[in-house]
């Protein structure tokens, strides 16, 4: 007997340059962090595994069930959801007809309440592995990029996720516009910036980490998602100051931006 072995399908984590919440437009830079899926004997149960079973149950009638591999921290805004979701569609879309899997995924997750705003921004720099610029809102694709530069990521976790105040997000939308605005003309570093000082002023994170990664040489530092993870990015070879100063103070992760 010839046994066919479906083939597991790959999506990235990610480091947030703006976070869509506030404004409905979102960008995000993938890393080297990756999430597996195939159609197979479930082996890990969740929310976001439920809801787009039930969805494909309700709205294609495909009862089926995922196996779900990844590399990719949980619950600190590195994107895991999106990469776990989108890698999950990816597996089953050649029964779904025209989909496109970052699209179901933005669609399955707000309607299950596990995401705010869609994170389409999330889904898609997961799914295609460049650099993305989405309206969340309208699920439009604004701009996609090839991460240009031999690049590390360092990230540091050291808390829990905070509580977000989502109405003074919103309120400061204008600020997060004016990086996204930065970022999607060219200046990402600056983008990264603006939004990491803006996240951790509204909901309480620590804006001396921010400094002082920027202090030990980073070329730019922010907050990912929703928090809890800080991250910098830094040329290959320049990762040891800020390790040095990192090193039991938390959680660090080495990576890469991918290219
Ligand atoms: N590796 C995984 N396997 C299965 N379910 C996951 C995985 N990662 C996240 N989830 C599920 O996704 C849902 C949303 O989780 P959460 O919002 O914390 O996502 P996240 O991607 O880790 O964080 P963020 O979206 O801020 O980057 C939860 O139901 C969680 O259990
Ligand atoms: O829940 C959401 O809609 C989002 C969550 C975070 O990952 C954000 O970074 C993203 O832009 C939007």
């Amino acid at each position: 007997m010839v046994r066919i072995q479906a083939k597991m399908h790959i999506a990235y984590a990610g480091v947030s340059i703006v976070n869509a919440i506030p404004c409905g437009i979102g960008a995000v830079l993938p890393i080297n962090l990756k999430a597996f899926a195939k159609e197979g004997k479930r082996n890990r149960n969740s929310p976001l595994i439920n809801a787009i079973e039930d969805y494909l149950i309700k709205n294609y009638k495909i009862k089926t069930s995922f196996e779900v591999y990844s590399e990719i921290p949980e619950g600190v805004g590195l994107k895991s959801s999106s990469a776990v979701s989108v890698a999950i569609i990816s597996s089953i879309s050649h029964k779904l007809g025209d989909v496109y899997p970052p699209k179901l995924s933005a669609i399955i997750t707000k309607n299950y309440n596990l995401s705010i705003t869609g994170a389409f921004d999330d889904a898609v720099a997961s799914y295609e592995g460049k650099i993305s610029f989405t309206d969340n809102i309208n699920l439009k694709i604004l701009k996609l990029e090839k991460p240009s530069h031999d690049l590390k990521v360092i990230i540091f976790i050291n808390d829990k996720r905070h509580d977000l105040n989502l109405s003074l997000m919103r309120e400061n939308c204008k600020s997060f516009k004016i990086a996204f605005e930065k970022a999607f003309n060219g200046n990402i570093y600056e983008g990264i910036k603006i939004n990491g000082y803006l996240m951790s002023e509204i909901n309480g994170y620590d804006k001396k980490i921010l400094d002082l990664m920027m202090e030990k040489g980073a070329l730019t530092a922010g907050i990912s998602g929703n928090g809890p993870a800080y991250f910098s990015l830094v040329k290959e070879g320049e990762e040891g100051p800020i390790l040095d100063y990192l090193s039991n103070k938390g959680k660090i992760i080495v990576s890469e931006v991918l290219k």
